[in-house]
């Protein structure tokens, strides 16, 4: 037990918007309290607490800490078969004891990653329906679009949500679409909030919008716990997303809204939509660029490339895949005197059809319109094919966002090494098995010259008896640190510069400006610190562009990062603090107590 590690520290600032130390109000007892997860502490109540709460005879009598606590958890996590297995063990952990479940995954970080996040949650979520035990999130259904509001409206006041991420499961991680299982790739991405960037777990709202699914497995399963229909498309989905985003602004104002895994359709539409008047963020679109350029921007650190210089081909010119061309032509504009269209050129976008050409305009999206070719350029050329494509390119980077395994043959990246020194190879479909190349091919098919990032993680890889770190180019290393960053600072949007600044920040950290053999962006085990640079950077551009409505931000840049780690949530067991019923338990989120986790209201 012991104290809460922020309570050691005499807080520098009067004023901090959230609180994330000091006691918590507690308005249940007994059997109740021990089944809110939120304030449950299982064998580690302490005496005091057994007494003022009503625990004596509902637990065991010796009192634990929460270190000895993450032991016996470790034990039972270890005790799993499998990867799936163990991902639902954390689920039912999060069940019971939230401060348990993160304290046990940071300190098993590098191994529990992948089990709570891609790969495993890929699986967890393609099985939602037959392993769903207790509903986590709000269940939005578009034949019921009257209750929208309603619904978004159970769980708090005003003032209780800061985050909300939501997902219509159309395109999930690369497997497609998972319907109403999509509730999980939410409840996910919000762990990872918390765990890299110490967002308030209880101050956050999972979404899942159910607007049929078109996976045939899904709709003929009995056990499907979705609507059953096809998808629905046009005016009714929109007004349904717009029933969504109205009911989020007029119940949370304050809250910033995440969109992820919709699908192609519809990810940069709503995105375009909502950018220019709400705070939003599409990590997909937008996460994934920032993650992606910054590890190029650490590729061609190590291999010297300059901008003006840089060519680029992103295979799979979807969603992810035009965010990422996005980025990198804004990235280039603003480091060389070229226009974003000039900028555009020096990146070649290939999908199902091969390379986009302006003569297909009609059948492009506008995301991909800007990075169609001149076919005066490809007359006589092979443009439907990796190899010749790479042949004519000669590209510095080579980005897989195509959900089709092993597309980065040995013949494609020996074509690719010949013409450049380090090939730049970022392989980032997900989940693993879908990866365009694994790195241990690449560094064979280079002579360990590729500088590469993947989308899921991987082991080192060993090449002539060198041992190299792969980085993992996930969004997971961004979103976080954006997300602090947008909510401390409550900013009105999300404006580019703000995104630019993002990048840069993270691109500050990558290990390869150090040492080239080391990774181009840093490790899962340090995104905590690097979610505060990145937040930093978010805030002071926020400010700079007269966006924060969060106007007592320290200046000093020392203090600022210290005002943002004051408010990021530790797994810790803070006291509790005996309250009368407030009312806020009718909310469905009601058993954290008192509903607010305002230092105000505490
Ligand atoms: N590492 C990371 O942080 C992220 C990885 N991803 C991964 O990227 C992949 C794509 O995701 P989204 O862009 O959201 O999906 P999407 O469906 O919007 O885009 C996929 C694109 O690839 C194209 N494609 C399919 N087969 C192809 C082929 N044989 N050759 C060329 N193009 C082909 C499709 O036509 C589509 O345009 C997924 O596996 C996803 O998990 C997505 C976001 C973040
Ligand atoms: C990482 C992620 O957002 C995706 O694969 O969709
Ligand atoms: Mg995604």
């Amino acid at each position: 037990m012991g104290a809460h590690p922020k309570d050691k520290r005499h807080p520098r600032f009067g004023h901090l918007p959230l609180a994330t130390s000091g006691p918590q109000e507690c308005a249940l007892t007994g059997v109740a309290l021990l089944r809110a997860p939120y304030l449950n502490k299982g064998s580690a109540f302490t005496p005091e607490e057994r007494k003022e709460f009503k625990l004596h005879g509902l637990l065991p009598p010796n009192v634990q800490t929460l270190d000895e606590q993450v032991q016996r958890a470790y034990q039972q996590y270890s005790s799993r078969p499998n990867d799936l297995a163990k991902n639902t063990f954390m689920t039912s952990l999060k069940e019971q004891n939230v401060v348990l479940y993160y304290k046990l995954i940071e300190e098993h970080l590098k191994e529990m990653f992948s089990v709570i996040y891609t790969p495993t949650e890929g699986e967890a979520i393609a099985n939602y329906s037959r392993l769903f035990r207790r509903p986590e999130g709000c269940f939005l259904n578009i034949e019921d679009q009257d209750r929208v509001d309603d619904n978004i409206a159970q769980w708090g006041n005003s003032e209780d949500i800061d985050l909300i991420v939501v997902s219509d499961g159309e395109q999930i991680l690369g497997i497609g679409d998972q319907g109403v299982g999509g509730i999980l790739i939410s409840v996910a991405k919000l762990t990872i909030y918390t765990l890299c960037a110490g967002i308030h777990p209880s101050r956050t709202l999972p979404v899942v919008l159910d607007c049929g699914t078109n996976n045939e497995e899904l709709q003929n399963d009995e056990l499907y716990l979705g609507l059953r229909r096809p998808r629905v498309r046009g005016e009714e989905y929109d007004a349904f997303v717009d029933t969504f985003v109205q009911a989020c602004r007029k119940n949370y104002p304050k809250a910033y809204i995440h969109f992820e895994d919709f699908g192609l359709p519809n990810a940069r539409r709503i995105l375009d939509k909502y950018t220019p008047k709400i705070a939003c963020f599409n990590d997909d679109v937008q996460g994934t660029g920032c993650v992606t350029l910054a590890a190029i921007m650490a590729a061609i650190n190590v291999s010297k490339v300059k901008y003006e210089d840089l060519r680029v081909l992103c295979f799979g010119a979807g969603t992810a895949g035009t965010g990422i061309a996005d980025q990198i032509m804004d990235a280039i504009a603003l480091e060389t005197d070229k226009s974003k269209e000039e900028a555009g050129k020096q990146i070649w976008c290939v999908d199902k059809p091969g390379l986009l050409l302006k003569s297909k305009k009609d059948e492009l999206t506008p995301a991909q319109l800007p990075f169609a070719r001149d076919d005066a350029e490809w007359k006589d050329k092979n443009h439907n094919d990796l190899v010749s494509i790479i042949e004519e390119v000669k590209p510095h980077a080579l980005i897989g966002t195509s959900t089709k395994p092993k597309s980065f043959t040995e013949e494609a990246i020996r074509e690719m090494a010949k013409h450049v020194e380090r090939p730049i190879i970022l392989p980032l479909s997900n989940p693993t098995k879908l990866h365009e190349a694994h790195p241990d091919d690449l560094f064979k098919w280079t002579d360990g010259k590729a500088l590469i990032a993947t989308g899921s993680p991987f082991p080192p890889v060993e090449y002539n008896g060198t041992k190299y770190e792969v980085a993992e180019c996930n969004n997971s290393t961004t979103f976080p640190g954006i997300g602090l960053g947008a909510i401390l600072s409550r900013t009105r949007l999300m404006s580019p510069p703000l995104l630019v600044a993002a990048t840069k920040a993270l691109a500050a950290q990558a290990p390869a400006l150090k040492d080239p053999k080391a990774g181009l962006l840093p490790d899962v085990t340090d995104v905590r610190e690097i979610s505060v640079k990145i937040a930093k950077a978010v805030i002071q551009a926020s400010i700079k562009e007269g966006l924060n409505e969060e106007k007592e931000i320290p200046e000093d840049e020392e203090d600022l990062e210290e005002w943002i780690r004051e408010q990021m949530w530790d797994a810790a067991y803070r006291p509790l603090k005996k309250v009368e019923h407030d009312g806020a338990s009718s909310h469905a989120k009601g058993e954290q107590g008192t509903g607010s986790a305002r230092r105000g209201g505490s």
